[in-house]
């Protein structure tokens, strides 16, 4: 359990982290999320006891991160941003280095590196130097130090930042593998990594919280969230559908027959429209319905001053 209160961060006059407050249970996947300046470093570098706070408390598992630093960071893996240090090194002995920081000694070493090995699939580059190997692997061996000791809190800087699409793919299967009962933190620009990995989904801008919940909540505040996308195979009279009860806007493309219908927010105008086409055999060939726009609704919770818009 991680629990912060209140936490502040100024540096100068700036106030980077603005009396944040959240709490994060095990089995929460969080996606941090925030356009660039706003607080996500700071924050992951006050969790892992690296940056002191200006004002604020962190709690974990009871114990006040203030009182009792070294304790919690045992139970913190981090995944820093970029490459692991240390590239002249082979993974393997990146890993026995690792293992003596962390002073997992005697057999429990054998056994913690064989683990992790097998966890995050690193068999085939072990004795590979760290600077040679492919960006994806050099991703993994990132995460392989980040989980050697078996954390029970996972800290991830832009996890998949760089690595193509399998590899993305294989490292978000990784990190839900893993993440049953741990608290894992991801930071990310990417926007859709909110929906394939996370059940939990945090924005921060200007340092203060901007939304807290899940990504179908995130989702559900697009202003496309619910709108009725149509294709008419021919011309034919659609005035009426604009007038149909909770229908907003309607935005008609001539060239490809398109039709986009916006709802009211909150309204789920589909049963109405699809009635309608029904009843006027309106030429109708595809319909769909929005499921929202991350992009969209991120875009309108991080303009400067939507605070008081959304919280
Ligand atoms: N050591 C520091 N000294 C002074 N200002 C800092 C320091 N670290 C961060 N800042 C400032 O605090 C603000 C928040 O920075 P932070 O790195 O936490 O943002 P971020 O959300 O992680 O951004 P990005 O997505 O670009 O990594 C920025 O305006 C940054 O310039």
């Amino acid at each position: 359990m991680i629990s912060v209160k209140q936490l502040c961060k100024r540096f100068g006059q700036q106030m980077a982290v603005n009396h944040l407050s959240f709490d994060l249970s095990p089995g929460d996947i969080v996606g941090f999320l925030g356009p660039n300046g706003a607080g996500k470093s700071t924050t992951m570098k006050m969790l892992t006891g690296f940056l002191t706070p200006s004002s604020g408390e962190i709690s974990i598992n009871g114990k006040s991160l203030e009182t009792d630093r070294i304790s919690i960071q045992k139970q913190i893996g981090y995944l820093p941003e970029g490459a692991p240090a240390y590239g002249e090194m082979t993974v393997i002995q990146f890993l026995h280095f690792i293992a003596d920081i962390r002073e997992i000694n005697g057999s429990r070493r054998e056994q913690a590196i064989r683990d992790v090995v097998s966890k995050v699939a690193l068999e085939e580059v072990l004795n590979k130097t760290i600077d040679n190997l492919s960006k994806g692997f050099k991703r993994r061996v990132g995460l392989a130090q980040a989980l050697i000791h078996d954390p029970d809190i996972l800290i991830l800087d832009e996890p998949t930042d760089g690595l193509d699409p399998n590899q993305k793919h294989q490292v978000r299967k990784l990190i839900q593998m893993l993440s049953k009962e741990k608290i894992v933190i991801i930071s990310t620009h990417i926007l859709e990594e909110v929906s394939a990995l996370c059940n939990r989904v945090m924005i921060i801008a200007e340092g203060e919280k901007r939304f807290d919940g899940t990504p179908d909540e995130l989702l559900k505040r697009s202003n496309a969230y619910n709108s009725v996308h149509l294709h008419l195979s021919y011309a034919a009279d659609i005035s009426g559908l604009d007038e149909l009860d909770g229908v907003k806007d309607m935005l008609v493309d001539h060239k490809t027959g398109k039709v986009t219908l916006i709802p009211e927010p909150g309204v789920s105008i589909v049963h109405l429209v699809s009635e309608y086409i029904y009843q006027r055999r309106l030429p109708v060939d595809q319909m769909t319905v929005e499921g929202g726009q991350l992009d969209d609704v991120f875009r309108q919770l991080t303009a400067p001053h939507a605070a008081e818009e959304v919280a």
